[in-house]
């Protein structure tokens, strides 16, 4: 039998007068969301995507869903400023003033369409008080006719970037599988979409071969911080080798599209500057990152074996530094460290002189750039996904202090405890072994090929992260 499309859908008598659930989704957008954003060209960004079907940005806040698990938890209790800033934005600064009501009643009206809801279901012969709470609503996904919707794989699922693109892909109705290790990867990140009818979460190691039956593959899984990689060199490169290659024969198998996260990494400590895809780069094959760099680049070189050879459909990303939500407050990369450290009051420690550059890129638009490059025809040469926004080391440090601080005046976020000294001040540490010293995308291919450019400003995608690890730190305390 024939799904009915979403067209279809709508004209039913039965189902005419409830909009599509990212309709609703959508016209609750258009209420004042939690925190306005203007784009580069000073526009409200009310929606994520690209050339492609776009998501109402309220939905990719992860901070809502962390506060929808919250409801649940009825122990835990958001402060005022939490809850003025997430769960009742809407409210006047009297009520944001007055004490929380009881958890479970909490509610966000921006969540008001896409809240958990949660039926308790007692077992006969047990105690009446064992009850177990089933999830039987989520967030919105748009309905896909069976023939638009597609079977996604996306390995390392569970990690900063993956979660953030299943999400995506959720809401734009895919049938989503999630194969993660939780090496690096955090279960909590995707707890809103366990039990949702298109949703798989697989643990399991990509070294390991799987099968399944899939339209497409974004493989992420592997290690991104340099801390996190260099760990453990060995597994980072069995991750990039061995994992590739049996996600490779995997699309192989199944002739799903296959897309490649690899890194500007493979470019080293580059000699020619920005860098274009052309470039073969500068990498030190022996040293304390040769783990990730050489088994990227080997990533990529089996990546094009296999659609040279075997005619594998594939796409590859390099993808350049990147920020936002869901980064785990232990990430070690740049942002998540001076941003914890100063919500903390801590030292920011600054690597050598400060003075290496990276430029950096807010999640949302890195995960516009996988969709945009995995559903484009672009197959033949690797792309950059990343910013042309580049900064030393030592100006993001400042320009993070000055974020934290003026969030903090503005009350949106906690002031350090009384008994807390501030010392969150620059300090310079030893440099680390082979970090390189400059980096900056040149994006005319992706601008020429996905027709992608990054919408957020940095300072845009630094309010929300900075949000999101102050509203963390309050919920570790
Ligand atoms: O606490 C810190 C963290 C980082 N840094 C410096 O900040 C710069 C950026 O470091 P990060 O650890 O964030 O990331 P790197 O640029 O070294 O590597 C990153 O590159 C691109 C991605 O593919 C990977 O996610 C990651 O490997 C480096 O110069 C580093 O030395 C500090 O000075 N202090």
């Amino acid at each position: 039998m024939q799904q009915p499309t979403r067209d279809s859908l709508s004209a039913t008598s039965s189902l005419s007068d409830r909009p599509a659930p990212l309709d609703r989704a959508r016209a609750h957008s258009r209420a004042p969301s939690v925190r306005s954003v203007t784009d580069r060209d000073g526009n409200e960004l009310r929606e994520v995507g690209g050339t492609g079907e776009q998501v109402p940005l309220d939905l990719v806040r992860p901070i809502l869903c962390i506060l929808s698990i919250l409801r649940c938890t009825l122990t835990v209790r958001p402060s005022p400023q939490l809850q003025s800033l997430y769960l009742n934005p809407l409210a006047s600064p009297t009520a944001a003033d007055s004490p929380p009501p009881p958890a479970q009643h909490l509610r966000s009206p921006s969540l008001s369409s896409t809240s958990d809801r949660f039926s308790p279901h007692t077992v006969p012969g047990w105690p009446a008080s064992v009850a177990f709470a089933t999830r039987t609503t989520f967030p919105p996904v748009k309905k896909l006719a069976r023939a638009d919707r597609k079977r996604i794989l996306v390995t390392g699922g569970a990690g900063f970037v993956g979660s953030h693109l299943v999400d995506r892909l959720m809401f734009l109705g895919h049938d989503v599988v999630v194969l993660d290790s939780f090496f690096s990867g955090n279960k909590t990140t995707l707890a809103h979409w366990v039990g949702h009818p298109n949703f798989e979460l697989i643990r399991g190691d990509v070294v390991e071969p799987i099968l399944l039956e899939v339209d497409q593959i974004y493989h992420l899984a592997c290690p991104a911080s340099p801390k996190a990689y260099q760990r453990n060199a060995v597994k980072t490169l069995k991750t990039s080798f061995i994992g590739t290659q049996n996600m490779l024969g995997l699309a192989k198998r199944t002739k799903a599209r296959f897309l490649l996260s690899s890194t500007s990494e493979v470019y080293g400590s580059p000699t020619v500057h920005p860098q274009p895809e052309s470039y073969w780069g500068n990498v030190n094959p022996n040293g304390p990152r040769a783990c990730y760099d050489e088994g990227k680049r080997v990533a990529e070189a089996l990546t094009y074996g296999y659609a040279r050879q075997d005619g594998v459909d594939v796409r590859v990303a390099r993808i350049f530094n990147c920020f936002g939500p869901r980064m785990s407050t232990d990430d070690g990369r740049l942002v998540s460290n001076f941003v914890v450290a100063a919500l903390k009051g801590e030292p920011l420690q600054v690597y050598g002189d400060g003075q290496a550059t990276r430029s950096l890129m807010f999640v949302h638009d890195l995960v516009t750039g996988l969709i945009d490059l995995m559903e484009s025809s672009h197959s033949l040469t690797p792309v950059n996904i990343g910013s042309s926004d580049e900064g030393t080391v030592l100006s993001w440090a400042q320009t993070i202090l000055s974020t934290v601080r003026s969030l903090r005046a503005a009350g949106e976020i906690a002031p350090l405890p009384p008994a807390t000294p501030d010392r969150s001040e620059v300090e310079f540490v030893p440099a680390v072994v082979d970090d390189p010293p400059r980096r900056r995308p040149d994006t005319t291919l992706a601008r020429e090929v996905i027709g992608w450019d990054p919408r957020w400003t940095v300072q845009a995608g630094l309010d929300e992260t900075v949000r999101y690890f102050a509203a963390q730190l309050e919920m570790a305390d």
